[in-house]
């Protein structure tokens, strides 16, 4: 027994020496980048231990190391953080930087496709042109409909709670994900009206278990994550997931196009989702790259949206006075009437509404962080990054800080006023990312916050609520950690 351990102890080792050595000047490198002070071997891990502050704590450091920071929750991760707008040029615009290894905790469920391509540039172009027309103005034009149904089920669950404190973070988030449902898979999911279905429960359930295994030192690896009981969890959340998924592809692949007649890709006589666009391309994609392609956008247009909306909530309430003005104009557009639907036209005539969504996203990104990876050595200011190390790009941090935002911490929506956007510095604002890796449901996401927003603003106002603060986690979408709670109260015209 005894030397069973002493062997297992030597193997250990055996590995660290040959990791160190094969390692050398990659880590040489790394102890000459910018990091606080931390224990032998452990490094940053007690400043790691929970979720919440992670961000503060991350842009705390940035700030004091002039805008790159090296952290080390563990003896074997390293976290760069970067929160400079010339190095996030360079990492989200070179070719010699792609996205990085850690997007692979999703493979079991996205596969190979549009949100976990790393190296691999010249698929995720197919992917990416495929998927692009579906984002066209004309396309998204035809979602406005959706948005409009959908809210009304958000609506009617608001007016149940009139003059009571709601979860605005429960209720939106389920809004946000039917509309992406409806509009990327062209099939009400009705999760507002059964939020205790199978779908809904299995999709909080695996994503609950990737944030777990991004900040877990051992269940990152694959062959630990088997060994655990949350691999039998995922497993069975993403049965609920892809057979829904795949059940909804194969009914569409079935049912003919009756009416097929199509301007531009967009059909006419009837609401088109995504899915529909792409199975115009059929014969480009394999079944199981459409699968992970429409799984890819039900995860990146849900979470995302549904926090952006919360937060808004959240910030309009505790600022009475934006919430008024926002309100002022809707009436200028909508006047007294309370049922008229939402046009595009009418989105395209929000501006400040905008102003504050653009402010809400500053202030809580929804995407806190994105990770890249270095192909090649980058020299930035005296230091030589070296390559195969994963770069943070705190989307959190550099909007919160006070060399691009003064006074960051304010809610501010003037900052987006179009005589004021014009002095923000370059790619220190990106709450969708930026460059080639960008967000392509950005348009998408602005146009269904506005028009969810307004027709909630038109009916009712939200109160904060006194004894309730916010706390926010990064688990891998920026969320509230208990929920959003505010009072609603019904408007008097
Ligand atoms: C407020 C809402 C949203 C925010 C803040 C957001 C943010 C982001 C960010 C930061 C990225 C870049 C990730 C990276 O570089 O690693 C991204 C990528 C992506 N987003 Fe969004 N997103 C939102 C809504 C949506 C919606 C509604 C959709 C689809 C309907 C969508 C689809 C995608 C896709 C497919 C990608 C991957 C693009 C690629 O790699 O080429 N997102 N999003």
């Amino acid at each position: 027994m005894a030397s069973a351990f002493i062997l297992a102890c030597v193997a250990i080792l055996a590995v660290f020496v040959y990791r160190y050595f094969k390692n050398k000047r990659f880590n040489e490198l790394l102890n000459k980048l910018p990091s606080p002070p931390g224990l032998p071997v452990l490094g940053h891990v007690s400043k790691f231990k929970k979720l919440e502050g992670l961000m503060d704590m991350i842009t705390e450091y940035v700030d004091e190391y002039d805008g790159i920071v090296l952290l080390r929750p563990g003896p074997t991760i390293k976290y760069f953080a970067v929160a400079d707008h010339r190095l996030v040029e360079y990492l989200c615009n070179s070719r010699k930087v792609v996205k990085s290894k850690r997007y692979r905790l999703f493979e079991r469920w996205l596969g190979r496709g549009i949100f976990t391509f790393t190296t691999e540039y010249d698929q995720w172009k197919i992917h990416r042109n495929l998927i692009t027309p579906a984002f066209h103005i004309q396309v998204l034009e035809q979602f406005v409909p959706t948005f409009n149904s959908v809210t009304d089920v958000f609506l009617e669950k608001l007016s149940e709670n009139v003059n009571k404190t709601v979860d605005i973070f429960e209720l939106v988030n389920l809004c946000a994900l039917d509309i992406i449902a409806e509009t990327a898979l062209g099939v009400p999911l009705h999760a507002q009206t059964n939020s205790f279905s199978k779908y809904v429960n299995s999709l909080e359930e695996l994503l609950r278990i990737i944030a777990v295994r991004s900040f877990s030192a051992l269940k990152v690896h694959d062959w630990i994550f088997r060994l655990t009981n949350d691999y039998d969890k995922e497993t069975e959340a993403l049965k609920v997931l892809k057979g829904y998924t795949n059940s909804v592809i194969d009914a569409k692949q079935n049912t003919s196009r009756s009416n097929g007649a199509t301007v531009n890709g967009i059909d006419k006589k009837r609401r088109l989702a995504v899915l529909d666009l792409l199975l115009e391309k059929k014969g480009v994609l394999t079944e199981s790259e459409l699968s992970n392609l429409v799984e890819g956008i039900m995860f990146a247009g849900h979470d995302t949206s549904g926090v952006a909306m919360a937060a808004l909530f959240y910030l309009i309430a505790l600022h009475p006075e934006v919430q008024d003005k926002a309100f002022e104009e809707l009436r200028d557009i909508y006047g007294n009437d309370l049922e008229r639907e939402v046009t595009y036209k009418d989105l395209q005539e929000m501006k400040y509404l905008e102003m504050v969504a653009k402010e809400a996203l500053r202030l809580f990104p929804p995407a806190p962080i994105i990770s890249k990876q270095l192909l090649e050595d980058y020299e930035f200011n005296g230091y030589i990054i070296p390559k195969g190390l994963n770069a943070l790009v705190s989307i959190h941090s550099i909007h919160r800080r006070e060399k691009y935002f003064p006074n960051p911490n304010k809610f501010d929506p003037e900052r987006f006023s179009p005589e004021n956007q014009s002095n923000i510095t370059p790619f220190s604002y990106l709450p969708f990312g930026l460059g080639p890796r960008n967000c392509v449901g950005q348009k998408f996401a602005m146009l269904e916050m506005k028009a969810v927003v307004s027709k909630v603003l038109r009916k009712f106002k939200f109160l904060p609520v006194d004894d309730f603060k916010l706390t926010m986690i990064p688990q891998i979408v920026q969320k509230p950690k208990n929920g959003i709670f505010l009072k609603v109260v019904r408007r008097q015209y």
